[in-house]
């Protein structure tokens, strides 16, 4: 089937641009109901929340597409973007899959395995795929990522070693980049990291794992992330979402302005 390219256009805009997005990660194993969280995404969404990421390491409840499908007739507008822990996650209904390969990793399932078994499938749908190089960073503790995925993160103090590694994935074709510390990591992403990765790719960068307050938000956009994840943060502080977009907004707004 014929595919849009309307993802890809928005993600590669704000790192041409310089204009910084947002992304909730929102866990399906996490809540119930959208009602637990329709309050929080409609202020979100009146804030101009950019994308919804979906997923988790571990998905055990069978109510993806129902939720997706909740979540779309209530705000046509916002992205829906899977991010998943395996391909038992794909949900037609998704306006966009990170196809991402575990680059950080030697795990040969989560590098391509997953991947030819869903490609057959992802043909047949209109879900925009975003080839995705996932770099997994020690977050400063081992999260769900790391134990499901049975690989190694990233030392921290390495920059090198994730620039090359995001080097190779760009050689091969990659076109976005996701340097996640891990759900819940108690370190984000080293601002050295993000910036030597930003200095080296063109393509857009996405970081994410333990924003859990403004300044480690703005820290990691002030180093070249494109686009922030925030999962953990926003569910356990129902603020933090709309403190953070009306941050970037703010942000935003002097780059028109320059
Ligand atoms: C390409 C396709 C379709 C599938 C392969 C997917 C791959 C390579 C996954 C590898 C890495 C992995 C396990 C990613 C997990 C994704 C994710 C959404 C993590 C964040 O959430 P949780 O880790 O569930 O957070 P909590 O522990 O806080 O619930
Ligand atoms: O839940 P948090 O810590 O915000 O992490 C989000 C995401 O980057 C994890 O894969
Ligand atoms: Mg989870």
């Amino acid at each position: 089937m014929k595919k849009r390219n309307l993802l890809a256009s928005k993600i590669n805009s704000h790192a041409t641009t310089g204009r910084k997005a947002v992304a909730w990660l929102i866990d399906p194993d996490k809540i119930k109901s959208l009602r637990e969280v329709n309050k929080q995404l409609n202020h979100a969404v009146s804030l101009g929340l950019d994308f919804i990421f979906f997923g988790g390491s571990l998905v055990s409840q069978p109510k993806q597409d129902s939720l997706i499908s909740e979540i779309k007739s209530l705000y046509p507008k916002i992205p829906i973007i899977l991010f998943p822990g395996s391909i038992g996650q794909f949900s037609p209904l998704a306006d966009g899959l990170l196809f991402i390969s575990l680059i950080s990793g030697r795990n040969a399932e989560l590098l391509i395995g997953q991947h030819v078994m869903i490609a057959p499938i992802l043909a047949r749908s209109s879900v925009e795929v975003l080839p995705t190089g996932y770099m997994l960073v020690d977050g400063g503790k081992s999260t769900s990522v790391h134990y499901i995925s049975q690989t190694i993160p990233l030392p921290r103090d390495k920059p090198d070693l994730a620039v090359a590694t995001a080097l190779a994935g760009s050689y091969l074709g990659l076109r976005y980049f996701y340097l996640d510390a891990g759900s819940g990591a108690n370190l984000p992403v080293p601002v050295e990291m993000i910036l030597a990765v930003k200095k080296n790719i063109e393509a857009p960068l996405i970081v994410g794992g333990g924003l859990d307050n403004l300044e480690k938000v703005r820290a990691v956009f002030d180093n070249g992330a494109d686009v922030v994840v925030i999962g953990n943060g926003a569910e356990k502080n129902p603020d933090l979402l709309a403190e953070v977009l009306e941050y970037v907004n703010v942000l935003n707004l002097s780059l028109n302005i320059n």
